[in-house]
C-alpha cells in the first residue's frame, strides 16, 4: 500500500523531471523534514568571509566509504576529470580539492579517502592522511554529501557505522544523501526502498547514540565538550562530545540519487550545491579546478593507470618520483620513476616483453596530454628497492 502511493508520487513527479532517477529524488526529498533542510543563513557569514562583492562561497566535504563513487562524482561535478578513479578500493588516499567556479557562485569539493575503522587502516599501513582525511574535510567544510553505492546490495540498506559516527561527530555540518551507481539498478522502485531504509536506520542510530552519549556524560561529565561541536584534531573513534543536537537526529535535508560514471542526476546536485552557497571570497580563481599541482595531476594520472593494470597489493606499494618535468618546445617531457619493492614486483609492472608499462605509459599519455594541451614525451622507469 505505502509502496503502491510512492509510486504514484513518484510517477508524478517523472511527469515533471528530465529522468527517473530526478523524480525519485524530487519524491524522496519531500520525505525528509523541511526543517532540516541544509539552506545556509546567508546573514550569519563569518567575518573573514564577508566581502563586499557579490562573490558567494560553499566548501562541501563528499564521504563515503571506499568504493562508492565519491571520486567519479567530483571529476562529474567538476565537468572534467582530474582525479584518479579505479574499480579497487583506496584509489583515493588523500584529501583533494576540487572547485567549479559558476557566476557569482564557486563551490569547493573535499573529496576524501574511503571511511574505514582505525583498525583497518592501519592493517593497510595506510598513510596517515588516509585515516584523518575525512575528519580534516568535515572540520572545514560547510556541507557534506554522503555518498551510498546503491547497487552494494549488502550496505545499501544503510551507512556504514564509520559514516554514521563520523556524521555524529561532526554533527553541526550540514548532510545530504546522494545514492549513486543508479545505472546499476535495474528495478528503480528499489531506490524508495533503499532511501527509507537509510532514512529510518540512520534516524533511529543517531536517536541511540544521543542516548549513549548521555549515559557516558552522566558517569563522566568531564567528557562534555562544551563547544559540542568541532573536534580540533582527529583522536581516534572513541573521543566524546556534548549531546547531538536534533537536526542530527533528522540527518539529511534532501536526499539525491545519481550516476556519477553517466552523470544522470549530477546536475541537480550541482545545481543544488551551487544554491547553497554563501556570501564569502572566493578561495581560487575562476579559472582554477584543483588546490592539485599540474605536476601531482599527472603522478595521479599514471597511479591510475597502474591499479587499472596491476593486480593485488602491487599498486599500493609502489612509489612514483617524478625525475624531470621540463618543456623542450612544446612537448612536456616527464620522466618518472616508479620504484617497486622487489624484483619480482617490478618484472610484474614490466610484464612480458615490456608490454604492461608500456599499455600503462600510452593509456597516461593521451590522459596527461588532454590535462596539459600540449604533447607529452612520458617515460616510466621501473626499478626496485632490492
Ligand atoms: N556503475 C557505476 N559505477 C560507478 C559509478 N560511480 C563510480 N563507479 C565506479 O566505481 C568504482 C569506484 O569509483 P571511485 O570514484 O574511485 O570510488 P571512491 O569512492 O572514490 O573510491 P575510494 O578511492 O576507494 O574511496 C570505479 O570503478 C567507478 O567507475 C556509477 O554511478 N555507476
Amino acid at each position: 500500500m505505502v509502496l503502491s502511493v510512492c509510486v504514484r508520487v513518484v510517477c508524478r513527479h517523472i511527469k515533471e523531471s528530465r529522468s527517473v532517477s530526478a523524480a525519485l529524488s524530487r519524491y524522496c526529498t519531500s520525505l525528509v523534514t523541511e526543517s532540516v533542510v541544509a539552506a545556509p543563513d546567508c546573514t550569519e557569514t563569518e567575518p573573514r568571509r564577508q566581502t563586499t562583492d557579490r562573490q558567494r562561497l560553499l566548501r562541501a566535504a563528499v564521504l563515503g566509504v571506499p568504493n562508492a563513487g565519491k571520486t567519479t562524482l567530483v571529476n562529474q561535478l567538476l565537468g572534467r576529470k582530474l582525479f584518479a578513479v579505479s574499480p579497487k578500493r583506496h584509489t583515493t588516499t588523500r584529501n583533494v580539492v576540487g572547485v567549479f567556479t559558476e557566476g557569482d557562485h564557486q563551490v569547493i569539493l573535499m573529496d576524501t579517502p574511503g571511511v574505514v575503522p582505525y583498525q583497518v587502516g592501519r592493517k593497510l599501513r595506510a598513510p596517515k592522511s588516509f585515516l584523518t582525511g575525512p575528519h580534516r574535510s568535515l572540520m572545514e567544510a560547510e556541507f557534506v554529501v554522503v555518498v551510498v553505492d546503491a547497487s552494494d546490495k549488502r550496505q545499501r540498506h544503510q551507512l556504514d557505522v564509520e559514516v554514521l559516527k563520523t556524521l555524529a561527530r561532526y554533527s553541526h555540518v550540514p548532510a545530504i544523501l546522494l545514492l549513486n551507481k543508479v545505472d546499476a539498478i535495474r528495478h528503480k522502485h528499489v531506490l524508495l526502498e533503499i532511501t527509507e531504509s537509510i532514512l529510518e536506520s540512520t534516524h533511529s542510530w543517531m536517536v541511540e547514540e544521543g542516548r549513549r552519549r548521555e549515559q557516558r556524560m552522566k558517569m563522566s561529565p568531564e567528557l562534555r565538550n562544551e563547544s559540542g561541536a568541532k573536534a580540533d584534531v582527529y583522536c581516534g573513534p572513541t573521543r566524546e562530545q556534548g549531546a547531538l543536537p536534533a537536526a542530527a537526529v533528522e540527518s539529511f535535508g534532501k536526499v539525491f540519487m545519481s550516476s556519477a560514471l553517466t552523470g544522470d542526476g549530477v546536475q541537480d546536485l550541482r545545481d543544488y550545491l551551487l544554491s547553497c552557497t554563501r556570501p564569502g571570497c572566493w578561495e581560487y580563481s575562476a579559472t582554477e579546478h584543483s588546490d592539485q599541482t599540474q605536476m601531482a595531476l599527472v603522478e595521479d594520472i599514471v597511479r591510475e593507470k597502474l591499479f587499472l593494470h596491476l593486480h593485488r597489493e602491487i599498486p599500493y606499494v609502489l612509489t612514483q618520483g617524478n625525475v624531470v618535468w621540463e618543456k623542450e618546445g612544446d612537448t612536456q617531457i616527464i620522466y618518472q620513476n616508479l620504484t617497486c619493492r622487489s624484483s619480482n614486483q617490478a618484472s610484474i609492472v614490466i610484464g612480458p616483453g615490456g608490454r604492461t608499462v608500456q599499455a600503462i605509459t600510452a593509456e597516461a599519455k593521451t590522459d596527461i596530454e588532454a590535462l596539459l594541451g600540449c604533447p607529452v614525451d612520458l617515460t616510466l622507469n621501473v626499478r626496485s628497492q632490492k
